[in-house]
């Protein structure tokens, strides 16, 4: 679990979250949505300590991130997974060495140990069979399964993902949805998933914080967000024509 606590951050003048607190669970999916420029990914480098909060708290599992000192924070990074919105492959590197390359920086396993987690982790994401290819050989949706089992390799307690979906299409974002829901849930991670994708927030939007102009507008779950009568929140998820029909024919339906 994660806790943000009165978070603000600032650049000069400019205000770019305003005192954001809320609690992202443990073995759920969290999505954080909300409008290009909102806020979103200041949020997460606040969170993984690359930007350093104005003011505000991060409490990991009740441990403040910001009273640690340097070696308690790169202690807690090995904590943390990271998906980028890019695979961020290593791209001269094999499948293999890519899932390999946390547990060589930071395990103390012997050679097999490590041959041998990298391995497991492929399987979990279904590519057994692609431990000797090289990223360049594989479809976008494959690459993004490589740094999914990357990301897990060392066990991370927090996954942070930022559009996991970005650049594939419908079919192959539900697979890499699915595949972070159950993750998420098989060990127990609190997930972070920054996310424009629709279908991601009303598929696996478990908790769902919606950031507008730097503040926490609304948070719940996505079954509460089709009768929402938050304005700002419809406005956003409901943008296109269609999805505004499609959501006042459900409501008439119901009434
Ligand atoms: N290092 C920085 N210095 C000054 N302003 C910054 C810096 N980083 C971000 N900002 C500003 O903070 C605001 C929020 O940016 P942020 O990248 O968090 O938006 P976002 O919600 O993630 O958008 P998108 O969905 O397009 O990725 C923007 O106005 C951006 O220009």
């Amino acid at each position: 679990m994660i806790e943000v606590k009165n978070l603000c951050k600032s650049f000069g003048e400019k205000e770019v979250l305003k005192d954001i607190s809320t609690v992202f669970d443990s073995g759920k999916t969290n999505l954080i949505i909300g409008q290009s420029g909102s806020g979103k990914t200041v949020l997460v480098k606040n969170l993984v300590g690359l930007l350093e909060p104005t003011s505000g708290d991060v409490l990991y599992d009740g441990r403040n991130f910001m009273a640690m000192d340097k070696k308690e924070k790169i202690m807690l990074r090995r904590e943390m997974g990271m998906i980028f919105q890019s695979a961020a492959l290593f791209d001269s590197m094999t499948v293999l060495e890519n899932v390999m390359f946390p547990l060589d920086m930071f395990s103390n396993m012997n050679l097999r140990e490590r041959i041998q987690r990298a391995k497991t982790c492929l399987d979990r994401v279904n590519l057994k069979d692609a431990g000797s290819k090289f990223p360049g050989e594989l479809s976008g949706g494959m690459q993004k399964r490589v740094a999914i089992a990357r990301a897990i390799a060392l066990n991370p307690k927090y996954l942070f993902c930022d559009e996991p979906n970005s650049g594939l299409d419908p079919k192959t974002s539900l697979v890499i949805d699915e595949l972070l829901h159950s993750i998420t849930h098989e060990f127990n991670i609190t997930t972070i998933i920054n996310t424009h994708d629709m279908n991601s927030v009303m598929g696996i939007g478990e908790n769902i914080i919606f950031i507008y102009e730097g503040h926490k507008e609304w948070q719940g779950v996505s079954a509460d967000i089709m009768g929402s009568s938050n304005q700002k929140l419809t406005d956003f998820i409901f943008a296109s024509d269609l999805l505004k029909k499609m959501r006042n024919a459900v409501i008439n339906k119901e009434m």
